[in-house]
Protein backbone atom coordinates (compact mmCIF):
# COMPACT_ATOMS: atom_id res chain seq x y z
CA UNK A 1 0.00 0.00 0.00
CA UNK A 2 1.19 3.66 -0.95
CA UNK A 3 1.31 6.11 1.92
CA UNK A 4 -2.03 8.29 0.67
CA UNK A 5 -0.29 12.01 0.87
CA UNK A 6 3.47 11.59 0.21
CA UNK A 7 4.19 13.04 -2.69
CA UNK A 8 8.19 13.81 -4.41
CA UNK A 9 8.63 16.68 -6.78
CA UNK A 10 11.70 16.59 -8.51
CA UNK A 11 12.80 20.28 -9.97
CA UNK A 12 15.79 19.80 -12.53
CA UNK A 13 18.54 22.42 -13.69
CA UNK A 14 15.94 24.50 -15.57
CA UNK A 15 14.02 24.75 -12.70
CA UNK A 16 16.80 26.69 -10.88
CA UNK A 17 18.80 28.32 -13.01
CA UNK A 18 17.67 31.84 -12.12
CA UNK A 19 16.31 33.77 -9.28
CA UNK A 20 12.88 33.54 -11.25
CA UNK A 21 13.01 29.80 -11.44
CA UNK A 22 13.30 29.19 -7.84
CA UNK A 23 10.42 32.08 -7.38
CA UNK A 24 8.37 29.93 -9.76
CA UNK A 25 9.62 26.71 -8.14
CA UNK A 26 8.13 28.57 -5.21
CA UNK A 27 4.84 29.23 -6.22
CA UNK A 28 4.43 25.56 -7.70
CA UNK A 29 5.13 24.46 -4.09
CA UNK A 30 2.33 26.62 -2.53
CA UNK A 31 -0.02 25.94 -5.23
CA UNK A 32 0.15 22.55 -6.02
CA UNK A 33 1.43 20.62 -3.28
CA UNK A 34 -1.27 22.11 -0.50
CA UNK A 35 -1.86 20.08 2.43
CA UNK A 36 0.40 17.19 1.12
CA UNK A 37 3.43 15.99 2.52
CA UNK A 38 6.23 16.91 0.19
CA UNK A 39 9.54 15.76 -0.37
CA UNK A 40 11.75 18.17 -2.58
CA UNK A 41 14.64 16.20 -5.01
CA UNK A 42 17.02 19.58 -6.76
CA UNK A 43 19.85 19.10 -9.26
CA UNK A 44 22.20 21.48 -9.72
CA UNK A 45 21.35 24.92 -11.35
CA UNK A 46 21.37 25.39 -15.31
CA UNK A 47 24.72 23.67 -16.91
CA UNK A 48 26.01 23.99 -13.47
CA UNK A 49 27.08 19.96 -13.62
CA UNK A 50 29.06 21.12 -17.00
CA UNK A 51 31.04 24.20 -15.66
CA UNK A 52 31.70 21.45 -12.75
CA UNK A 53 33.36 19.33 -15.04
CA UNK A 54 35.29 21.24 -16.86
CA UNK A 55 37.10 22.98 -13.38
CA UNK A 56 37.96 19.76 -12.39
CA UNK A 57 39.36 18.27 -15.95
CA UNK A 58 41.26 21.66 -15.86
CA UNK A 59 42.24 21.11 -12.25
CA UNK A 60 43.56 17.11 -12.86
CA UNK A 61 45.49 18.48 -15.78
CA UNK A 62 47.20 20.86 -13.22
CA UNK A 63 45.66 24.04 -15.45
CA UNK A 64 44.96 27.11 -14.00
CA UNK A 65 40.93 27.22 -13.05
CA UNK A 66 40.44 30.63 -11.06
CA UNK A 67 39.01 32.17 -13.87
CA UNK A 68 35.76 29.31 -14.75
CA UNK A 69 35.99 29.03 -10.54
CA UNK A 70 34.56 32.68 -10.49
CA UNK A 71 32.35 32.61 -12.96
CA UNK A 72 30.73 29.72 -11.34
CA UNK A 73 30.54 31.33 -8.33
CA UNK A 74 29.39 34.52 -9.47
CA UNK A 75 26.58 32.90 -11.30
CA UNK A 76 25.54 31.80 -8.12
CA UNK A 77 25.76 34.99 -5.85
CA UNK A 78 24.12 36.57 -8.56
CA UNK A 79 21.09 34.66 -8.66
CA UNK A 80 21.51 34.80 -4.40
CA UNK A 81 21.73 38.74 -4.71
CA UNK A 82 18.32 38.83 -5.99
CA UNK A 83 16.50 36.14 -4.19
CA UNK A 84 18.04 37.55 -1.09
CA UNK A 85 18.09 41.22 -0.97
CA UNK A 86 19.26 41.73 2.72
CA UNK A 87 23.27 41.22 3.23
CA UNK A 88 23.88 39.35 6.23
CA UNK A 89 21.25 36.15 5.50
CA UNK A 90 23.32 33.58 6.83
CA UNK A 91 22.71 31.80 3.35
CA UNK A 92 25.80 33.78 2.28
CA UNK A 93 28.32 32.71 4.96
CA UNK A 94 26.76 28.90 3.88
CA UNK A 95 26.95 29.45 -0.06
CA UNK A 96 30.89 31.15 0.61
CA UNK A 97 31.84 27.89 3.08
CA UNK A 98 30.82 25.33 0.33
CA UNK A 99 32.71 27.35 -2.48
CA UNK A 100 35.73 27.36 -0.19
CA UNK A 101 35.40 23.54 0.15
CA UNK A 102 34.70 23.51 -3.49
CA UNK A 103 37.77 25.12 -4.15
CA UNK A 104 40.00 23.19 -1.51
CA UNK A 105 39.00 20.12 -3.18
CA UNK A 106 40.03 21.75 -6.69
CA UNK A 107 43.14 22.59 -5.75
CA UNK A 108 44.56 19.12 -4.42
CA UNK A 109 43.14 17.41 -7.29
CA UNK A 110 46.70 15.56 -8.83
CA UNK A 111 47.08 14.09 -12.07
CA UNK A 112 47.25 10.58 -10.73
CA UNK A 113 44.63 11.14 -8.42
CA UNK A 114 41.88 8.55 -10.15
CA UNK A 115 39.92 10.48 -12.10
CA UNK A 116 36.40 9.32 -11.36
CA UNK A 117 36.57 9.11 -7.44
CA UNK A 118 37.69 12.55 -7.41
CA UNK A 119 34.78 13.47 -10.38
CA UNK A 120 32.35 12.84 -7.51
CA UNK A 121 33.40 14.41 -4.47
CA UNK A 122 34.00 17.26 -6.85
CA UNK A 123 31.02 17.30 -9.19
CA UNK A 124 28.93 16.85 -6.18
CA UNK A 125 28.92 20.71 -5.13
CA UNK A 126 26.30 21.36 -7.84
CA UNK A 127 23.47 20.23 -5.95
CA UNK A 128 25.17 20.92 -2.42
CA UNK A 129 24.68 24.95 -3.51
CA UNK A 130 21.94 24.42 -5.26
CA UNK A 131 19.55 22.90 -2.47
CA UNK A 132 21.24 24.61 0.09
CA UNK A 133 19.81 28.06 -1.44
CA UNK A 134 16.59 25.93 -2.25
CA UNK A 135 16.14 25.71 1.88
CA UNK A 136 16.82 29.00 2.64
CA UNK A 137 15.03 30.67 -0.03
CA UNK A 138 11.34 28.52 0.94
CA UNK A 139 12.02 29.65 4.29
CA UNK A 140 12.01 33.50 3.06
CA UNK A 141 9.03 32.41 1.44
CA UNK A 142 7.17 30.70 4.82
CA UNK A 143 7.69 27.57 3.54
CA UNK A 144 8.88 25.68 6.53
CA UNK A 145 11.36 22.72 5.60
CA UNK A 146 13.72 20.17 6.70
CA UNK A 147 17.22 20.36 4.33
CA UNK A 148 18.76 16.99 4.56
CA UNK A 149 22.48 15.74 3.00
CA UNK A 150 21.00 12.54 0.61
CA UNK A 151 24.78 11.39 0.53
CA UNK A 152 23.77 10.26 4.14
CA UNK A 153 20.66 8.49 2.75
CA UNK A 154 21.33 7.18 -0.09
CA UNK A 155 23.65 4.39 0.78
CA UNK A 156 25.93 3.09 -2.62
CA UNK A 157 29.00 1.19 -3.47
CA UNK A 158 32.05 2.98 -4.70
CA UNK A 159 31.50 2.78 -8.34
CA UNK A 160 32.20 6.17 -8.78
CA UNK A 161 30.16 8.25 -11.58
CA UNK A 162 27.68 5.41 -11.27
CA UNK A 163 27.12 4.25 -8.13
CA UNK A 164 25.24 1.47 -7.43
CA UNK A 165 22.38 1.92 -4.74
CA UNK A 166 22.14 -0.61 -1.44
CA UNK A 167 18.44 -0.85 -1.31
CA UNK A 168 17.94 -2.32 2.44
CA UNK A 169 20.71 0.17 4.03
CA UNK A 170 18.66 3.02 1.87
CA UNK A 171 15.26 2.31 2.93
CA UNK A 172 16.35 1.54 6.35
CA UNK A 173 17.31 4.89 6.67
CA UNK A 174 14.78 7.03 4.92
CA UNK A 175 12.54 5.24 6.62
CA UNK A 176 14.20 5.61 9.78
CA UNK A 177 13.76 9.49 9.57
CA UNK A 178 12.20 11.09 6.95
CA UNK A 179 8.73 10.30 7.52
CA UNK A 180 8.74 12.18 10.49
CA UNK A 181 10.05 15.18 9.16
CA UNK A 182 7.62 15.18 6.63
CA UNK A 183 4.85 15.37 9.50
CA UNK A 184 6.58 18.61 10.26
CA UNK A 185 6.90 20.31 6.95
CA UNK A 186 8.88 20.18 3.52
CA UNK A 187 11.91 18.34 2.63
CA UNK A 188 14.61 19.31 0.97
CA UNK A 189 17.14 17.13 -0.26
CA UNK A 190 19.96 17.11 -3.67
CA UNK A 191 19.59 14.72 -6.35
CA UNK A 192 22.22 13.22 -8.21
CA UNK A 193 24.23 12.11 -4.98
CA UNK A 194 24.99 9.27 -2.83
CA UNK A 195 27.49 8.38 -0.06
CA UNK A 196 29.56 5.19 0.50
CA UNK A 197 29.54 3.58 4.07
CA UNK A 198 33.18 5.27 4.95
CA UNK A 199 31.51 8.82 4.06
CA UNK A 200 32.90 9.55 0.30
CA UNK A 201 30.40 10.75 -1.76
CA UNK A 202 29.20 9.18 -4.90
CA UNK A 203 27.00 9.98 -8.25
CA UNK A 204 24.68 8.03 -9.76
CA UNK A 205 25.15 9.10 -13.19
CA UNK A 206 24.67 11.96 -15.48
CA UNK A 207 21.28 13.32 -15.36
CA UNK A 208 20.94 10.81 -12.05
CA UNK A 209 18.33 13.22 -9.81
CA UNK A 210 15.04 12.20 -11.41
CA UNK A 211 16.36 8.10 -10.11
CA UNK A 212 17.07 10.09 -7.24
CA UNK A 213 13.59 11.12 -6.74
CA UNK A 214 12.38 7.92 -7.59
CA UNK A 215 14.59 6.03 -4.75
CA UNK A 216 12.74 8.61 -1.88
CA UNK A 217 9.65 7.88 -3.91
CA UNK A 218 9.90 3.63 -3.67
CA UNK A 219 11.33 4.07 0.11
CA UNK A 220 8.61 6.15 1.14
CA UNK A 221 5.94 4.47 -1.06
CA UNK A 222 4.93 7.77 -2.43
CA UNK A 223 1.23 8.37 -3.46
CA UNK A 224 3.22 10.13 -6.59
CA UNK A 225 5.91 11.28 -8.42
CA UNK A 226 6.34 14.80 -10.42
CA UNK A 227 8.98 16.09 -12.43
CA UNK A 228 8.91 19.31 -12.99
CA UNK A 229 9.61 20.30 -16.82
CA UNK A 230 10.22 23.04 -19.61
CA UNK A 231 8.13 20.44 -21.94
CA UNK A 232 4.21 20.00 -21.24
CA UNK A 233 5.27 16.14 -20.42
CA UNK A 234 6.42 13.77 -22.75
CA UNK A 235 6.57 14.02 -26.05
CA UNK A 236 6.87 11.36 -28.96
CA UNK A 237 10.22 13.79 -30.04
CA UNK A 238 12.79 15.90 -28.35
CA UNK A 239 10.97 19.67 -29.30
CA UNK A 240 14.45 20.86 -29.82
CA UNK A 241 14.76 18.65 -33.06
CA UNK A 242 11.18 18.07 -34.40
CA UNK A 243 8.83 21.05 -34.46
CA UNK A 244 4.89 18.87 -34.14
CA UNK A 245 5.45 16.87 -31.30
CA UNK A 246 2.55 15.65 -29.98
CA UNK A 247 2.02 15.21 -25.72
CA UNK A 248 0.97 11.74 -24.67
CA UNK A 249 -1.19 11.84 -22.06
CA UNK A 250 -1.06 8.66 -20.56
CA UNK A 251 1.87 6.16 -20.94
CA UNK A 252 3.23 3.05 -19.62
CA UNK A 253 5.96 2.43 -17.28
CA UNK A 254 7.38 0.06 -20.21
CA UNK A 255 7.18 2.18 -23.06
CA UNK A 256 8.85 4.87 -21.17
CA UNK A 257 11.52 2.78 -19.78
CA UNK A 258 12.59 1.73 -22.90
CA UNK A 259 12.18 5.20 -24.82
CA UNK A 260 14.39 6.62 -21.84
CA UNK A 261 16.83 3.38 -22.77
CA UNK A 262 17.00 4.55 -26.50
CA UNK A 263 17.97 7.96 -25.62
CA UNK A 264 15.18 10.23 -24.64
CA UNK A 265 16.90 12.38 -22.42
CA UNK A 266 13.58 13.37 -20.43
CA UNK A 267 13.93 10.85 -18.16
CA UNK A 268 16.67 8.84 -16.93
CA UNK A 269 16.72 5.58 -17.50
CA UNK A 270 16.92 3.97 -14.01
CA UNK A 271 14.09 6.21 -12.83
CA UNK A 272 11.02 3.73 -13.85
CA UNK A 273 11.94 0.40 -12.08
CA UNK A 274 11.72 1.34 -9.03
CA UNK A 275 8.14 3.29 -9.32
CA UNK A 276 7.04 0.40 -11.38
CA UNK A 277 7.65 -2.08 -8.37
CA UNK A 278 5.33 -0.19 -6.07
CA UNK A 279 2.83 0.99 -8.55
CA UNK A 280 3.85 4.71 -8.13
CA UNK A 281 2.85 7.13 -11.12
CA UNK A 282 5.41 9.45 -12.33
CA UNK A 283 4.09 12.68 -13.78
CA UNK A 284 5.72 15.02 -16.03
CA UNK A 285 4.56 18.32 -15.43
CA UNK A 286 5.37 21.78 -16.99
CA UNK A 287 7.20 24.37 -14.63
CA UNK A 288 6.12 27.13 -17.49
CA UNK A 289 2.17 25.95 -17.04
CA UNK A 290 1.72 24.41 -13.95
CA UNK A 291 -1.65 23.41 -14.59
CA UNK A 292 -1.48 21.75 -17.76
CA UNK A 293 -2.21 18.01 -17.36
CA UNK A 294 1.42 16.81 -18.33
CA UNK A 295 1.60 12.88 -18.96
CA UNK A 296 1.34 10.54 -16.80
CA UNK A 297 3.14 7.13 -16.51
CA UNK A 298 1.70 4.66 -14.95
CA UNK A 299 0.58 0.74 -15.25
CA UNK A 300 -1.84 0.98 -18.34
CA UNK A 301 -1.95 -0.23 -21.95
CA UNK A 302 -2.37 1.33 -25.21
CA UNK A 303 -2.70 -0.88 -28.75
CA UNK A 304 -1.55 2.20 -30.75
CA UNK A 305 0.06 5.12 -30.08
CA UNK A 306 2.21 7.69 -31.53
CA UNK A 307 5.73 6.87 -33.38
CA UNK A 308 8.68 8.14 -30.97
CA UNK A 309 11.18 9.91 -32.51
CA UNK A 310 14.72 9.43 -30.41
CA UNK A 311 17.80 11.00 -30.99
CA UNK A 312 20.75 9.93 -29.39
CA UNK A 313 24.07 11.93 -30.07
CA UNK A 314 27.65 12.13 -28.97
CA UNK A 315 27.77 8.12 -30.66
CA UNK A 316 30.69 6.17 -32.01
CA UNK A 317 30.67 2.72 -34.53
CA UNK A 318 33.59 0.38 -33.27
CA UNK A 319 33.76 -2.53 -35.50
CA UNK A 320 35.98 -5.50 -35.04
CA UNK A 321 37.52 -7.66 -36.97
CA UNK A 322 39.18 -11.21 -36.78
CA UNK A 323 42.73 -10.58 -37.99
CA UNK A 324 43.18 -14.43 -39.89
CA UNK A 325 39.61 -14.58 -41.80
CA UNK A 326 37.85 -16.92 -39.47
CA UNK A 327 34.58 -16.31 -38.40
CA UNK A 328 33.81 -14.09 -35.79
CA UNK A 329 33.16 -17.18 -32.76
CA UNK A 330 31.44 -16.89 -29.22
CA UNK A 331 35.15 -17.08 -28.00
CA UNK A 332 35.44 -13.66 -29.93
CA UNK A 333 32.61 -12.33 -28.54
CA UNK A 334 33.04 -12.74 -25.01
CA UNK A 335 36.62 -11.23 -25.20
CA UNK A 336 34.93 -8.43 -26.51
CA UNK A 337 32.09 -8.36 -24.14
CA UNK A 338 34.92 -9.06 -21.16
CA UNK A 339 36.56 -5.55 -22.26
CA UNK A 340 33.74 -3.93 -22.50
CA UNK A 341 32.32 -4.83 -19.24
CA UNK A 342 35.58 -3.81 -17.58
CA UNK A 343 35.58 -0.66 -19.27
CA UNK A 344 31.97 0.22 -18.47
CA UNK A 345 31.22 0.95 -22.03
CA UNK A 346 27.78 0.03 -22.67
CA UNK A 347 26.44 -1.14 -26.17
CA UNK A 348 23.53 0.53 -27.55
CA UNK A 349 23.29 -1.52 -30.23
CA UNK A 350 24.91 -4.25 -31.57
CA UNK A 351 25.34 -6.39 -34.96
CA UNK A 352 27.61 -9.34 -36.17
CA UNK A 353 28.67 -10.43 -39.97
CA UNK A 354 30.59 -13.24 -40.83
CA UNK A 355 34.36 -11.87 -39.68
CA UNK A 356 33.41 -8.74 -37.95
CA UNK A 357 31.24 -7.97 -34.88
CA UNK A 358 30.06 -3.83 -34.35
CA UNK A 359 28.56 -2.17 -31.54
CA UNK A 360 27.12 1.57 -31.23
CA UNK A 361 27.96 3.18 -27.78
CA UNK A 362 28.25 6.69 -26.31
CA UNK A 363 32.03 8.03 -27.53
CA UNK A 364 34.35 8.02 -24.21
CA UNK A 365 37.49 8.95 -26.03
CA UNK A 366 39.64 7.83 -23.06
CA UNK A 367 37.95 4.47 -22.75
CA UNK A 368 37.83 4.10 -26.49
CA UNK A 369 41.72 4.52 -26.44
CA UNK A 370 41.86 2.16 -23.70
CA UNK A 371 39.83 -0.68 -25.25
CA UNK A 372 41.87 -0.84 -28.44
CA UNK A 373 44.50 -0.95 -26.17
CA UNK A 374 43.17 -4.10 -24.98
CA UNK A 375 42.16 -5.74 -27.55
CA UNK A 376 44.04 -4.67 -30.70
CA UNK A 377 46.37 -7.59 -30.98
CA UNK A 378 43.38 -9.80 -31.39
CA UNK A 379 41.26 -7.86 -33.83
CA UNK A 380 41.58 -5.04 -36.50
CA UNK A 381 39.89 -2.23 -34.94
CA UNK A 382 37.96 0.49 -36.64
CA UNK A 383 35.69 3.32 -35.48
CA UNK A 384 33.98 6.17 -36.66
CA UNK A 385 32.79 9.08 -34.20
CA UNK A 386 30.37 12.08 -34.07
CA UNK A 387 27.45 9.76 -35.15
CA UNK A 388 23.87 9.59 -34.15
CA UNK A 389 21.60 6.88 -33.08
CA UNK A 390 18.07 7.32 -34.25
CA UNK A 391 15.49 4.89 -32.73
CA UNK A 392 11.67 5.00 -33.84
CA UNK A 393 9.38 3.35 -31.48
CA UNK A 394 5.87 1.82 -32.99
CA UNK A 395 7.36 2.49 -36.55
CA UNK A 396 5.36 2.66 -39.90
CA UNK A 397 6.34 3.31 -43.35
CA UNK A 398 5.70 6.92 -42.87
CA UNK A 399 7.77 7.72 -39.93
CA UNK A 400 11.11 5.42 -41.32
CA UNK A 401 10.82 7.66 -44.21
CA UNK A 402 10.62 10.55 -42.39
CA UNK A 403 13.60 10.15 -40.28
CA UNK A 404 15.93 8.58 -42.69
CA UNK A 405 15.18 10.86 -45.86
CA UNK A 406 18.35 12.41 -47.05
CA UNK A 407 20.88 10.62 -44.41
CA UNK A 408 23.24 8.02 -45.16
CA UNK A 409 23.21 4.78 -42.95
CA UNK A 410 26.06 3.09 -41.48
CA UNK A 411 24.17 0.29 -39.73
CA UNK A 412 20.68 -0.37 -39.39
CA UNK A 413 18.04 -2.76 -37.56
CA UNK A 414 14.55 -3.62 -36.62
CA UNK A 415 12.36 -5.48 -34.53
CA UNK A 416 8.67 -5.78 -34.64
CA UNK A 417 8.42 -2.63 -32.74
CA UNK A 418 11.69 -0.49 -33.01
CA UNK A 419 13.36 0.33 -36.23
CA UNK A 420 17.12 1.76 -35.12
CA UNK A 421 19.80 3.47 -37.18
CA UNK A 422 23.41 5.18 -37.14
CA UNK A 423 24.01 7.74 -39.50
CA UNK A 424 26.28 11.25 -39.25
N1 LIG B 1 10.45 12.66 -25.49
C1 LIG B 1 10.70 13.84 -24.92
N2 LIG B 1 9.68 14.54 -24.36
C2 LIG B 1 9.92 15.71 -23.76
N3 LIG B 1 11.14 16.31 -23.69
C3 LIG B 1 12.19 15.66 -24.24
C4 LIG B 1 12.01 14.39 -24.87
N4 LIG B 1 13.22 13.97 -25.30
C5 LIG B 1 14.10 14.90 -24.96
N5 LIG B 1 13.50 15.93 -24.31
C6 LIG B 1 14.22 17.11 -23.81
O1 LIG B 1 14.27 17.04 -22.39
C7 LIG B 1 14.37 18.38 -21.92
C8 LIG B 1 14.03 18.40 -20.44
O2 LIG B 1 14.91 17.55 -19.72
P1 LIG B 1 16.20 18.10 -19.00
O3 LIG B 1 16.92 19.08 -19.86
O4 LIG B 1 16.95 16.93 -18.48
O5 LIG B 1 15.55 18.91 -17.81
P2 LIG B 1 16.11 19.22 -16.37
O6 LIG B 1 17.62 19.14 -16.44
O7 LIG B 1 15.61 20.58 -16.06
O8 LIG B 1 15.50 18.17 -15.49
C9 LIG B 1 13.41 19.14 -22.78
O9 LIG B 1 13.74 20.50 -22.86
C10 LIG B 1 13.53 18.43 -24.13
O10 LIG B 1 14.40 19.14 -25.01
N1 LIG C 1 23.11 17.88 -12.15
C1 LIG C 1 23.26 16.53 -12.62
C2 LIG C 1 22.08 15.66 -12.23
C3 LIG C 1 20.79 15.91 -12.93
O1 LIG C 1 19.92 15.08 -12.94
O2 LIG C 1 20.61 17.10 -13.52
P1 LIG C 1 19.23 17.51 -14.35
O3 LIG C 1 18.05 17.15 -13.49
O4 LIG C 1 19.36 18.99 -14.55
O5 LIG C 1 19.22 16.74 -15.65
C4 LIG C 1 23.53 16.52 -14.11
O6 LIG C 1 23.48 17.58 -14.74
O7 LIG C 1 23.81 15.47 -14.64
Amino acid sequence: MTQDRIKVYKFGGASVKSAEAFRNLARIVKTQAGGQQLLLVVSAMGKTTNALEALLDLAHRQQAFEQEFLQLKSYHLQVLSELFPQQGHPVFQRLEHLFEQLHAQLAKTLPNDNFDTVYDQTVSFGELLSSTILHYFLEEQDLHNTLIDSRKYIQTDSTWREARVDWGWTERLIRRDVPAMLQEGLVVTQGFLGGTNNGLTTTLGREGSDFSAAVFAYCLEAEGMYIWKDVEGLLNADPKYFADTVCYPEISYQETVEMAYYGASVIHPKTIKPLANKQIPLYVKSFLNPEGAGTKICNCRFEVIAPAYIIKEKQCLVSFGVKDFTFISEQNLGTIFNALSELRIKINLMQNSAISFSICTDYHPERLHRLIQTLHDQFVIHYNTELRLYTIKNYDAASINRMMAGKAVLLEQRTRTTFQFVSR
